[in-house]
């Protein structure tokens, strides 16, 4: 049996650590290896980590086709590394581009795919692999008897947990032929990606619906969140009103995030919008609603009107 993680990119993703400790906790009760395949200059930072999280094997793939890490590259890559190291199970830490590339590779290997996984368990052939499902609302349990299976893993809930004992990974390069890829879709208008992201950010202040008007936003979330050194996110219903970018948009279908501090403002707390942020150190929440759901992740909760609230904080910090 190997377990394999995959990633990609410039820079490793947050979350990396959390899938890195998952993958390992689930190798170690099986005796399996870990392997860890890396593809582009995000392979300089993972050998800087992998020994610590107690990977095996740093493979790294490397071919001028994948310097846009387009996706035909990279599932042709991971399908031929595939092919070379047999894994048995094959992860993704679940950021956006993942949720493209895990279930194209499963369906190039003709395998099993499951999204949205938090909690893996290996009995005798089968695998059962824990996801939430309906948006977060509910979890299913998989049960997989196939000899490979894809999972993608989503990292909120999870802690990183380095090895008790570090390990020192052989690096391999693994050699894949590209020769026959095209990229198929061309990006002619890639989202605006300029300046820090939110996906790192340590302070976010987020608005919601409850801000009544994307004025009232631009007067009190940006001044709060600069005032602060943070961030500025909002909810999936102030993107639909055009209130933001949709690169600002926190949770299930926007980004997934893990600050120190998140300040989420009029924003109800539904299921899909916590997947992005729940896994934040402190939420402090501003809702006039007593019963919102926001008040069961809210380390902190100010019942009132945000109107009232934010320029007061704004005055506050500034001072
Ligand atoms: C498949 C799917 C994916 C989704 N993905 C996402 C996602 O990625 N991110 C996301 O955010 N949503 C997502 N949603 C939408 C999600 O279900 C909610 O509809 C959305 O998060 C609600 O946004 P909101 O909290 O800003 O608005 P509302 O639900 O309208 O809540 C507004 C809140 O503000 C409070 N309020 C009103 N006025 C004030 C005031 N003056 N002061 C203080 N509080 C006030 C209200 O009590 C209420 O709790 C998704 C939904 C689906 C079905």
């Amino acid at each position: 049996m190997t377990v394999v993680l995959c990633t990609w990119g410039n820079t490793l993703e947050g979350g990396t650590e959390e899938a890195l400790t998952l993958a390992r906790q689930f190798a170690a009760a099986n005796g399996a290896a870990l392997n860890w395949v890396v593809i582009g200059p995000a392979a300089n930072d993972a050998a800087q980590i992998a020994g610590q999280y107690g990977v095996a094997s740093l493979d790294v793939i490397s071919d001028a086709k994948l310097a846009g890490f387009g996706p035909d590259a990279l599932v042709a890559s991971l399908a031929q590394y595939c092919e070379q190291i047999k894994p048995t199970t094959v992860l993704f830490n679940q950021s956006a581009p993942a949720r493209l590339i895990a279930p194209r590779l499963a369906g190039r290997l003709n395998v099993p795919v499951v999204m949205n996984t938090f909690a893996l368990a290996q009995a005798g052939n089968t695998l059962s692999v824990t996801a939430t499902a309906f948006g977060g609302d509910t979890h299913v349990v998989y049960q997989l008897a196939a000899p490979v299976k894809v999972i993608s893993v989503v990292t909120t809930s999870l802690v990183a947990e380095a090895a008790a004992t570090a390990t020192t990974p052989a690096r391999r390069d693994i050699a894949v032929d590209l020769s026959a890829v095209e990229e198929r879709f061309k990006v002619t208008s890639a989202p605006r990606a300029e300046g820090p992201r939110l996906e790192d950010a340590e302070i976010i202040v987020s608005g919601g619906r409850g801000l009544a008007s994307a004025a009232n936003y631009d007067a009190l979330v940006k001044p709060l969140a600069e005032a602060l050194g943070g961030m500025w996110g909002g909810s999936r219903a102030i993107v639909d009103e055009g209130w933001i970018d949709s690169s600002r948009q926190v949770g299930l279908t926007g980004k997934i995030t893990r600050p120190g501090l998140y300040l989420a403002a009029g924003i109800s707390g539904a299921s899909q919008h916590m997947a992005g942020c729940s896994a934040a150190k402190t939420i402090v929440a501003i809702n006039k609603d007593k019963d919102a759901s926001i008040y069961r992740y809210a380390r902190y909760g100010i019942v009132a009107d945000c109107l009232d609230v934010l320029p007061e904080l704004i005055k506050a910090i500034k001072a």
